[in-house]
């Protein structure tokens, strides 16, 4: 606690110089002044961390320098002193701000623990400002990552960036994330996840649909030593191994039926049971789900438990397929040939606008990821030092027409005939009206059923 600046201001010398003389032996700075002004004066040159304060001043009551100090410098902590039996004036001090007082008569101990007992205070206030001080860099330093790492310019991405980090604040909220193949759920998954105050702890992905179902419960909720033939020792489940962390479950649609019920219950009650033992364990999890199926018409076949839904789905994230968000083509594009260029130790090659426009109008059935791995395949079998569109063979009859159906769900694909039609009119909606063989008002009537958005984009 040594180098703590402190100034005693008090009208007698006496006490000034003697409280002065043991504090200084004690390695601390320390100034006194024995009027208001001169202990003014010295506090905006020296700036302590401590001020010792008498109550009784001349010229000024030690009250009101006290309420001065706290508006000037209001981290200087202020020990008063006062008069024997003063109560309402040691009331009045602590309500303008003094940490501390000391009653006269006292002896120079009294002053050396008040001192010390402050300067504990004023050390771990620092500590806590630099921790902020960090914290608010590793978020802001975390978010410039996120950008850098999930990249897109549209609004609807630009949107999806702004709900995860704000979800990620909230350590225990359920998140489902749901995209079509390839869109970046698992990746978007992780951002929260790291985001969030769980980040040092564990990320644990799991995709139910990869584990054969005679082992699903014991995955999940651990067994103990002979539960079943197989169970030689006492094993934990994902949620213990998950505990304090994230439980990314992937593929939650296609979790079967009867583990649904034991997934709720683990949820609501933050307890599992491993299989074949009779202990409730506590756990402490966020769950993270993501799918690319139509979970609402699971429900209505019966296939999935809503109470699951509503408890998996506190937040529920969309991220739009790529051919929705034709400008974050060009981004992922350069994104994905720099990297693979630095990762193969060549120069990035040039992207030719021809190659942009083309892949702004394909279907890309893969989203991101078949982006990713067109990119992969044209830098290995690239011979100039341009990308042309020659070099992204696009697939089949998706290559003409950039639409096809991968579902028969009526509405979904008359949405997506009307976002093909506008994006191809340029958003004309005159001509997407006849390109779509209907009048301008019923397209307008659909552009706000589905909720789409006309603009510079469409999300
Ligand atoms: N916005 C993005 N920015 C950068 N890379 C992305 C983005 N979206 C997806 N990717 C990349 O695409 C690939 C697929 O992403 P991810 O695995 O997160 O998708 P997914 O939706 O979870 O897929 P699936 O449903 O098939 O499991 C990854 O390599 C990921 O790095």
């Amino acid at each position: 606690m040594s180098n703590l600046k402190i100034l005693i201001l008090d009208d007698e010398v006496r006490i000034t110089e003697k409280l002065k003389y043991h504090l200084d032996k004690r390695s601390f700075e320390v100034y006194t002044a024995n009027t208001p002004n001169e202990g003014f004066a010295l506090l905006e040159k020296e700036k302590p961390g401590i001020l010792i304060l008498d109550v009784i001043l001349p010229g000024m009551n030690g009250l009101d320098v006290l309420k001065k100090v706290k508006e000037d410098y209001p981290s200087i902590e202020v020990i008063m002193i006062s008069g024997y039996g003063d109560m309402d004036m040691v009331i009045e001090a602590m309500r303008k701000g003094a940490s501390d007082f000391i009653r006269k008569p006292f002896q120079v101990m009294d002053i050396q623990v008040a001192v010390e007992r402050t300067g504990k205070f004023i050390a771990l206030q620092k500590k806590l400002e630099r921790a902020e001080d960090i914290g608010s860099l590793v978020s802001r330093e975390l978010e410039g990552m996120i950008e850098k790492d999930f990249i897109g310019e549209s609004d609807a991405i630009k949107r999806v960036i702004k709900i995860a980090l704000k979800t990620a604040k909230d350590k225990d909220v359920n998140v489902l994330v749901t995209g079509e193949n390839g869109t970046g759920k698992e990746i978007i998954s992780r951002i929260i996840h790291y985001a969030s105050p769980r980040s040092e702890q564990v990320f644990a992905p799991v995709n139910s649909s990869a584990i054969p179902a005679t082992l699903l419960e014991s995955e999940f909720f651990g067994h103990v030593k002979g539960a079943f033939t197989d169970a030689r020792d006492d094993k934990k489940g994902y949620f213990e191994l998950a505990n304090n962390g994230t439980l990314f479950l992937d593929e939650i649609a296609d979790m079967p039926f009867s583990l649904q019920a034991k997934l709720l219950r683990a949820i609501e009650e933050n307890k599992v049971k491993r299989v074949g033992g009779n202990k409730e364990m506590p756990v402490d999890v966020r769950i993270i789900s993501a799918t690319n199926k139509n979970i609402e018409q699971l429900i209505e076949e019966g296939k999935f438990r809503i109470d699951l839904y509503h408890r998996i789905n506190t937040i529920e994230i969309n991220i739009p397929p790529l051919r929705q968000r034709p400008e974050d083509i060009e981004p992922l594009l350069n994104h994905f040939v720099d990297s693979f260029a630095r990762k193969k130790n060549m120069e990035a090659p040039g992207i030719s606008g021809d190659l942009i426009k083309k892949l702004q109008g394909y279907y890309f059935p893969g989203n991101v990821r078949e982006l990713r791995n067109m990119v992969e395949r044209a830098l290995i079998l690239l011979e100039g030092n341009e990308l042309l569109p020659g070099d992204f063979p696009l697939k089949g009859d998706a290559q003409k027409e950039s639409m096809y159906f991968d579902t028969l769900d009526l509405e979904r694909n008359e949405q997506q005939l009307i976002v093909e039609a506008l994006r191809r009119c340029q958003m004309n909606q005159t001509q997407a009206a006849d390109l779509l063989c209907i009048s301008r008002d019923a397209l307008k009537r659909k552009i706000k059923k589905f909720g789409i958005e006309i603009g510079k984009t469409i999300v």
